[in-house]
């Protein structure tokens, strides 16, 4: 399995200087949880991660390959190790849910974006597909379009698009941050049972401070674009996390640090 090392970090939106020098290694199998106040940089970070967006200065290695110096074909490969959930869950829509979980083999399948399409699938992967859907709960809505589901089954729906994609590291971005509690706690168990069977490693940002410590090997806290604490969550001083926030929110305080709109959901 794969580590990610990160190392002196920088990235810019023109003027904005966004991550300062981002040192930070994730050991292979273990799940670091991201902390910081809105506007931090911890998607931005995600995002230079998995290459989405490209750092001005400094490493992203994900099993010892440099993911910010990768292009073409080396970095499609690279990245069909890391797995991403995202808070709005990015499914495509108009298609099915099993549609859905079938591009979870894009770039794995060697006869190309052909075989993922439901029509052209061979029966393997069909098969693996419906495992996947079975393991998140949803093999009986294979049939539906995705967006018939309620906002936590399409998270799960995006878990199983992930695990048919089988990477090494996943990154999640505020995974939860768009459902109810009692759905985004139910979300949450299932992604660490399955990262924890799969020994994946794991970088995932939250804003709920009691899920980072129920659900983190270690926490890690950013702000304004650099890294202020680094701990196993069982040591941070309260005093730290507050420093954090700077008052945003006490860690008495168990409310999601997030003022976005959560979505009320009874089907999660
Ligand atoms: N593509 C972009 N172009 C310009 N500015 C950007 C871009 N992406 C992010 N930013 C800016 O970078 C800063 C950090 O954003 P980022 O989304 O990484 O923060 P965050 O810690 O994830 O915040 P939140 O918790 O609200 O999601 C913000 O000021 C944001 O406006």
């Amino acid at each position: 399995m794969a580590t990610v090392e990160v190392t002196d970090l920088h990235k810019s939106f023109g003027d904005l200087h966004v991550l300062r020098g981002i040192d930070l290694k994730v050991e292979s199998g273990e799940c670091v949880i991201l902390l910081g106040a809105n506007g931090c940089g911890k998607s931005t970070l995600i995002r230079c991660l998995n290459g989405l967006a490209l750092p001005n200065r400094g490493r992203v290695e994900i099993a010892g390959q440099d993911i910010a110096r990768t292009r073409g074909r080396r970095l499609r490969r690279a990245r069909q190790q890391i797995g991403v959930v995202f808070q709005h869950f990015n499914l495509v829509p108009n298609v099915s849910v099993f549609q859905n979980v079938l591009y979870g083999a894009l770039g794995r399948q060697s006869g190309g974006f052909l075989r993922t399409l439901a029509p052209f699938a061979p029966d393997e992967l069909r098969h693996q597909a419906m495992a996947c859907l079975d393991r998140v709960g949803l093999a009986e809505h294979a049939g539906q379009d995705c967006r018939q589901l309620s906002g936590g089954q399409q998270q799960r729906l995006a878990i199983a698009r992930t695990l048919l994609q089988d990477p090494d590291v996943l990154v999640a971005d505020e995974p939860v941050a768009s459902l109810d509690p009692r759905a985004g706690r139910r979300v949450m168990e299932l992604l660490m049972e399955i990262v924890r069977e799969r020994g994946m490693t794991v970088l995932c940002s939250l804003h709920q401070l009691e899920l980072a410590s129920e659900y983190g090997d270690r926490v890690v806290g950013m702000k304004a674009g650099r890294i202020e604490l680094d701990e196993r969550h069982a040591r941070i001083e309260p005093s730290a996390m507050n420093a954090l926030y700077q008052g945003v929110v006490r860690v008495d305080d168990p409310s999601p640090v997030t003022a976005a709109p959560v979505a009320v959901d009874q089907t999660a």
